[in-house]
C-alpha cells in the first residue's frame, strides 16, 4: 500500500492473491445490487474483504474470453504493483482462475470525476465548485508526473495511455487518484522526447492528433489528454458530445477555437463562472492551451505544469514529496486566483 511520507513500494508481492470464493463472498456472489460501474472489459462491484478487519473494496471482474482483457489484466497488476503512490489508485490484490480474472482495488466512494463534471451516475449530487475542480486536476497532474518521472527510489517511468476524466477517481475527501492502468506502458527513459512506436490506444476525444497520425507515443500525448480534461473542467462538457452542433462535437477543437476568438467567457460552465477570478481563468486557460499544442515538443511536461504553473491554484502540501519539488508551484497559482475558501 502507499505510504504518504515514505517511499512508494515497488514490490509486486504487495498485491494479495484472492481465491474465487473470497471474491464471491466479498461481492455477495457478484450481486447486481453491488454494481458500481461498467467498463469496456466488465463490471465493477463494491465489495467487502476481511483481513483481520473488514475493508471496502472495488472489484473489477474482467470478461475471461476477451484476449484484450487478459492483456489488460496482466498489465494492470504489473503496473499497479510497481507504481504505488498517493495519487494513483491502489491495487489490493487479484484473483486468477481458469475462467476468472478479477482485480481488487481500494474503494473510491465518490466514483469518477467525469460523472461529477457531466452530471451523470449515482455519485453525482451537485455541480462541483471551481476550487474543488482545480484540486482534482492538480492531484491528477501529480499522479501523472510521478508516473512520467519516477523517483530516486522508484526510478521506473511509464505512460498511462488512457488519461480521461472517467479514469480519475475520487475518495471521500474529494482527493483524486488516477486509475485504469490496463493500457499503460513502461518507458521510454527520456521524459520529453523519446517515444515508443505502438498501436494507437486510448479514447476518442483525448487522443493526441500527432500520436494518432504517427503512432509515436510520448509522454506529451498524455499532456494533450490532460489538456482535454482541463477543458472539461472549465466548460463542464464531455470530450466528445454528439448531441449538439457539429462544430461542438469535439471539445478540444471547439474550445480552442473559442479561446482563439476571444470568447472564452461563453464556454465556461455557468455553474462555476461566478467563482473564477480573471487571473485564475487566464492561467488555467493558458496551461490548457499549451498542453493542447499541435507540436508535441511545444507542450510542457507534467513536471513543468505541476510545480511551476499550477502552484497558485492550490496551496495544499503534496501528500508525497516527488522528485520535482516543482509541483508545489502549480499549486500556488490556483489559490490566489480563486475566490473560494475551502478547508
Ligand atoms: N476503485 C474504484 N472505486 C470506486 N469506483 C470504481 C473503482 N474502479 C472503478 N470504479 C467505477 O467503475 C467504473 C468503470 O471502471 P473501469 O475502470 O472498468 O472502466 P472505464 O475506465 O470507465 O472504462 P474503460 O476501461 O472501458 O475505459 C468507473 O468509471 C468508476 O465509476
Amino acid at each position: 500500500m502507499s505510504d504518504c511520507d515514505g517511499s512508494p513500494s515497488t514490490s509486486s508481492s504487495s498485491s494479495r492473491r484472492f481465491s474465487l470464493a473470497d471474491i464471491q463472498s466479498a461481492t455477495d456472489n457478484f450481486s447486481d445490487d453491488l454494481v458500481i460501474g461498467q467498463g469496456g472489459f466488465g463490471k465493477v462491484y463494491k465489495g467487502s474483504i476481511s483481513d483481520g478487519e473488514s475493508m471496502t473494496v472495488a472489484v473489477k471482474r474482467l470478461n475471461p474470453r476477451s484476449r484484450q482483457g487478459a492483456r489488460e489484466f496482466r498489465t494492470e497488476i504489473e503496473m499497479l504493483s510497481r507504481f504505488r503512490y498517493p495519487y494513483l489508485v491502489s491495487l489490493i490484490g487479484y484473483c486468477e482462475e481458469p475462467d476468472e480474472m478479477i482485480l481488487v482495488y481500494e474503494y473510491m466512494p465518490r466514483g469518477n470525476f467525469a460523472d461529477h463534471l457531466h452530471r451523470s451516475g449515482k455519485n453525482y449530487s451537485a455541480p462541483l465548485p471551481w476550487l474543488r475542480r482545480l484540486r482534482i486536476c492538480i492531484d491528477a497532474a501529480r499522479g501523472l508526473d510521478y508516473l512520467h518521472t519516477g523517483t530516486s527510489i522508484q526510478p521506473d517511468r511509464a505512460i498511462h495511455r488512457d488519461v480521461k476524466s472517467s479514469n480519475i477517481l475520487l475518495d471521500h475527501n474529494w482527493d483524486a487518484k488516477i486509475s485504469d492502468f490496463g493500457l499503460s506502458k513502461l518507458g521510454p527513459e527520456d521524459q520529453a522526447y523519446s517515444h515508443v512506436s505502438t498501436e494507437v490506444k486510448g479514447t476518442f476525444g483525448y487522443l493526441d492528433p500527432e500520436y494518432y497520425l504517427t503512432r509515436r507515443l510520448t509522454r506529451k500525448s498524455e499532456v494533450y489528454a490532460f489538456g482535454v480534461v482541463m477543458l472539461e473542467v472549465l466548460c463542464g462538457r464531455p470530450a466528445v458530445d454528439l448531441s449538439g452542433d457539429e462544430e461542438q462535437w469535439g471539445l478540444a477543437g471547439w474550445a480552442q477555437y473559442c479561446i482563439g476568438e476571444g470568447t472564452v467567457d461563453e464556454i465556461i460552465d455557468p455553474s462555476v463562472k461566478e467563482e473564477i477570478k480573471q487571473d485564475c481563468l487566464m492561467d488555467f486557460v493558458q496551461i490548457a492551451v499549451e498542453c493542447l499544442r499541435n507540436i508535441p515538443r511545444k507542450r510542457p511536461t507534467m513536471a513543468e505544469i505541476v510545480p511551476n504553473r499550477m502552484k497558485k491554484l492550490d496551496n495544499r502540501p503534496p501528500k508525497h514529496q516527488t522528485p520535482s519539488t516543482v509541483m508545489l508551484s502549480l499549486a500556488a497559482v490556483l489559490v490566489e486566483g480563486s475566490t473560494l475558501q475551502m478547508s
